[in-house]
């Protein structure tokens, strides 16, 4: 799974409940909530905290292990309480490899002191936390991102884009971005890792879910070199609160996209995963885990045109390409 994350907090991203159901903000996680929580992930206080899940998660590896799992990106970065710690501990109790993430998340979470350092100074930051460990701590990220860019992308997110770049010319490491809702926010963070001197081969754009509908605009997207990461498998939502003119698709809306660039030719070029960043999906809460794509997902797919071979580039050579330093 190359986009998930284990241990973190999205209170950056709380969005107040619909008229009528203020109450629910501050409600305790009940059985009865699960299907507002599926609809309303982000406006539940506590389900935006990951962070106090640690016990779960351990079954939650377990349980992915069992399926066939055996490494997961976590993404999380500076800005959304990345705990390198507990990611090893994790890695160490359960057995399942967890590359960790360098870097900033989106502009709202930079502190004014991030606001005010050069390209230069981020770059060091960044390979420093490659090369050397981060927080603190000697855990070296094996991947820079998730990057984060909102729409339009604000000068401090370029900043980090740029040094993004730099940081991965120096290392020839593997790069992932959140980009900005919006169909044109993919190819623009692209244009400016290339004129910094990225690799777009080795970089991720994720959630193009919830980014690129036009089947045209896509293509013209995935020729610009990128992984093309599909990652919100298992969420379910009628109004996305982050772009309510956004319709999320149903997971059979994904695989259907899949299959439609695996018949483009891009094959190579896919990754996928459920980016699980809120308590109601941990099956503690009745939720689809980290399992959901080897033990539903891949079926799926199987039964939509895409072969095994196919499946097995999606899920083991593709990330393993990408991960690989150069
Ligand atoms: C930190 C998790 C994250 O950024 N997830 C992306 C959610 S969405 O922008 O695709 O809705």
């Amino acid at each position: 799974m190359t986009h998930e994350h284990l241990v973190m907090s999205f209170e950056c991203s709380y969005t107040p409940p619909p008229p009528g159901d203020e109450a629910m903000a501050e409600n305790p996680f009940k059985m009865q909530h699960m299907h507002w929580l599926r609809q309303h992930p982000y406006s539940c206080r506590e389900n935006l905290f990951l962070s106090q899940e640690t016990n779960a998660l351990r079954d939650e590896l377990l349980a992915y292990k069992k399926a066939g799992g055996g490494t997961i990106v976590e993404n999380t970065t500076t800005g959304i309480d990345r705990d390198l710690p507990a990611l090893r501990q994790l890695a160490k109790d359960t057995g399942v490899h967890v590359i960790a993430g360098a870097g900033y998340y989106i502009d709202c979470t930079h502190t004014e002191a991030t606001k005010k350092m050069s390209v230069e100074k981020l770059t060091n930051s960044i390979v420093n936390e490659v090369l050397h460990g981060a927080d603190g701590t000697d855990i070296r990220c094996g991947v820079i991102g998730e990057i984060g860019t909102g729409w339009p992308i604000t000068e401090s997110e370029k900043k980090v884009l740029r040094s993004t770049a730099h940081a991965q010319a120096q290392l020839g490491c593997p790069v992932i971005i959140h980009p900005g809702r919006d169909p044109a926010a993919p190819a623009e963070v692209v244009r400016i890792l290339q004129e910094n001197g990225g690799d777009i081969s080795k970089t991720v754009m994720s959630h193009l879910d919830r980014t690129i509908f036009d089947e045209g605009e896509l293509l013209e997207f995935a020729n610009m070199g990128s992984y093309l990461e599909y990652d919100l498998f298992g969420t379910e939502m009628l109004n996305y609160p982050f772009n309510l003119k956004v319709d999320m698709p149903s997971d059979s809306q994904r695989v259907k996209t899949l299959a439609f660039l695996v018949k483009e030719g891009y094959e190579d070029k896919i990754v996928i995963a459920h980016d699980i960043h809120t308590k109601n999906r941990l099956t503690k809460f009745g939720g689809h885990g980290y399992s959901h794509i080897l033990k539903n997902i891949v079926p799926k797919m199987l039964t939509r045109g895409i072969t095994q071979h196919q499946v097995d580039k999606i899920l083991i050579d593709n990330p393993k390409c990408w991960l690989t330093f150069k």
